[in-house]
């Protein structure tokens, strides 16, 4: 799948914006502030209707302005889509494909696959396991349309549940409610559960191989789906520990504790690697999931990497432009010399200042040596 065109209306620092994209390598460049993030957000957001900076569409309409307009134009094959979102303050999004609007965001799901590497992706390992299952569920989402349902509706129950739990604290005379909300919490959990469970033994299969290659064969990189609860033993959790849940006035069991464990040769990384084990093992599991979707969708996703390159070393950038091949890719950087010097094909290139794009004439020179 690729993308042929985006244009923006109101959307952050742009008031109109036109592109259209080469379905090689795209390279925004500029200073810092300028609106390049902005474009790969937009990219994203049209593919995925959501960002992967906010979750307040507000923020992204341009101050002083009540909504903001999205198009993007997608084509598999001979066969393209008309992506059409509208943002608006407070307000759900409207969302559009071939001009027939649809209710829910899981209708786009299939059409496209966008894999988003930032810096912060690098910390990814060591930071919390909330980072860790957001990836779970921003790489499920696109993949599985059963996911995206069940998480919806799980996300929903627990909040229910965790505002039901409040009440009771003050006042026990709802609880046969609570049996309702448990029994649908264990039904939306479980799918959630054996849904990561498939997910991340084909990952672990997919990561291994990968990370060998990246560390010279030195490492042997694993990853394990941490459950928080068992489907199977989810109701009996649930209500064995319900007395601790109404005490604590939230819901202590459930797939939104759940983590992921990356080890080295048996080391646990998230605790024990050194910051070089740790980010070759983030570099690692984006590698994977490139290789993951073409496996599990059938299909090259579009790879958007925001400033991401100046962030590895010679080495490991090294890896990461092999892997892109003939991916679509959209790449921001402050500074182009860098590519200049790797040698790097670069087919479009555009200039990002202030809010404004120009498209500038094909690929960088060769270095003059
Ligand atoms: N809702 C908005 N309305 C108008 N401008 C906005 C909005 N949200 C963000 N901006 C502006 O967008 C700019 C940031 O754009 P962006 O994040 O794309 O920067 P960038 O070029 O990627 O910079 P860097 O290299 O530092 O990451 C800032 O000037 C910010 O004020």
């Amino acid at each position: 799948m690729k993308i042929d065109s985006l244009k923006l209306q109101n959307f952050r620092n742009y008031e109109e914006l036109s592109l259209e994209f080469s379905p090689g390598t795209n390279l925004f460049y500029g200073e810092n502030a300028q609106g390049k993030t902005n474009i790969l957000e937009a990219v994203y957001v049209c593919g995925t209707t959501k960002s992967h900076r906010t979750s307040k569409d507000r923020e992204m309409i341009r101050f002083g302005e009540n909504e903001s307009h999205l198009q993007m134009i997608m084509r598999k094959g001979d066969v393209s889509w008309r992506i059409d979102l509208l943002l608006r303050a407070g307000r759900a999004k409207g969302i559009a494909v071939n001009m027939v609007p649809v209710r829910r965001a899981a209708e786009l799901i299939g059409l496209g696959h966008f894999i988003l590497f930032s810096p912060e992706d690098l910390s990814i390992i060591k930071d919390g396991p909330a980072g860790r299952r957001r990836f779970l569920d921003m790489e499920l989402c696109q993949l599985d349309k059963v996911y995206v349902s069940a998480l919806t509706s799980y996300n929903k129950v627990l909040e229910q549940r965790g505002k039901l739990l409040k009440t009771l604290s003050t006042d026990r005379r709802d609880m046969e409610t609570l049996d309702v909300w448990d029994e649908q919490l264990v039904r939306y959990g479980s799918m959630i559960i054996r849904i990561r469970e498939s997910f991340v033994q084909m990952l672990n299969e997919i990561i291994r191989p990968i990370h060998e290659k990246l560390s010279g064969g030195r490492e042997h990189l694993s990853v394990r789906y941490e459950k928080n609860v068992e489907a199977d033993a989810y109701a009996s959790a649930l209500e064995d520990g319900r007395q601790r849940d109404l005490y604590l006035c939230s819901t202590m069991t459930g797939p939104h504790r759940d983590d992921l464990v990356f080890s080295s040769d048996g080391v646990d990384l998230r605790h024990y690697g050194s910051q070089g084990q740790q980010r070759s093992a983030a570099l690692s599991l984006k590698l994977a999931e490139i290789e993951l979707v073409k496996k599990k969708a059938g299909d090259s996703p579009v790879l958007l990497l925001d400033d991401v390159l100046s962030e590895l070393d010679a080495g490991r950038q090294q890896a990461l432009l092999e892997s892109i091949g003939d991916i679509q890719t959209f790449i921001t950087c402050t500074g182009i010399e860098e590519y200049v010097r790797s040698g790097f094909h670069i087919d479009k290139r555009f200039h990002v200042q202030g809010g404004h794009v120009q498209p500038e004439p094909s690929n960088i020179p060769d270095p003059v040596l």
